[in-house]
């Protein structure tokens, strides 16, 4: 049995006066992070979250989803209900083929339910237009998933860069924002190194960087300890738990890694298109 060297977490409050606002430490990691640059949070484009605390940031009600494959039609989500609530980290668990990337889409915005809802910071995104799921997803949501890898000849802080300027970031706070994401995941001496030039663990740390530089309020990422050793899996998770603490984001992810699910604030466990206790 693998043993990974993360950290329990402890009680965690949730926090939602501000999408950009410092939260105070309630979780340990154990990733080496160097905080030093921060963007003035006052000049970043301002959002509209009106949350309260024990309201989820995201909720899926009764979703169901079934593709048309030929003329058979394949029922992949069968009745799905589960919560994110602000600042947490949740994992989904299951077998390939279960339906987790289905789901982890459909959270995204970029698939919608064939029933069910779907309900996003207060609203529901299953009900928006296809211009509101996109302005979403570039402004709220980050995404590591293996579709969005890295742009091989571009340098880790050119990589982050490269996010800032498509989520319509001005210009001078890249720099400061770039330098401070990949400080945030420990590679802040490796921000000028290409991707061929990182370790496996480097390249999805710089992967996450990438994903949160836009300061989204999700995090989904597919499988992103997946083809990692353990001591690579230990340093990704514990960036995660840093990111939720100082980036006040919430977390969902998918795994098949069951040593590492002791750090989820929830596991939902997928069985063949449900979620099973
Ligand atoms: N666009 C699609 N059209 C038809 N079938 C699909 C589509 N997307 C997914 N499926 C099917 O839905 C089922 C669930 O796939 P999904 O990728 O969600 O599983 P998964 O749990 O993420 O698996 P893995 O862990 O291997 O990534 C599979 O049988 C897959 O073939």
């Amino acid at each position: 049995m693998k043993k990974l060297r993360l950290k329990r977490k402890q009680q965690q409050k949730p926090d939602v006066s501000s999408a950009d606002t410092e939260k105070q430490p309630t979780i340990e990691a154990e990733a080496t992070v160097d905080i030093k640059s921060k963007v003035s949070t006052a000049e970043w484009p301002q959002r509209k979250v009106t949350l309260a605390p024990d309201q989820p940031l995201l909720e899926v009600r009764s979703v169901e989803r079934i593709f048309d494959v030929g003329s058979q039609k394949l029922h992949v989500l069968k009745g799905i209900n589960m919560q994110v609530m602000q600042n947490q980290l949740v994992m989904l668990k299951g077998r390939s083929g279960s339906g987790k990337t289905t789901l982890l889409n459909m959270l995204g915005g970029l698939d919608l339910p064939t029933s069910g809802e779907i309900w996003f910071r207060g609203e529901q995104l299953s009900a928006w237009s296809d211009d509101k799921r996109t302005r979403a997803r570039r402004d709220d949501v980050g995404f590591i998933f293996q579709a969005f890898a890295l742009m091989p000849l571009l340098s880790a802080y050119e990589n982050v860069e490269l996010s800032l300027r498509m989520a319509n970031i001005p210009r001078h706070l890249w720099k400061a924002r770039a330098q401070h994401c990949l400080e945030l995941v420990g590679l802040g001496k490796r921000m000028y190194h290409r991707p061929f030039e990182m370790s496996g663990g480097e390249q999805q740390r710089v992967a996450i960087a990438k994903a949160i530089a836009h300061k989204p309020l999700l995090l989904l990422a597919d499988e992103p300890t997946a083809e990692l050793d353990t001591q690579m899996v230990a340093q990704v998770m514990g960036v995660f738990q840093q990111i939720i603490r100082t980036e006040n984001i919430s977390i969902c992810m998918t795994t098949h890694d069951p040593t590492i699910m002791e750090v989820a604030d929830h596991v939902y466990e997928m069985v063949d298109g449900k979620f099973v206790s």
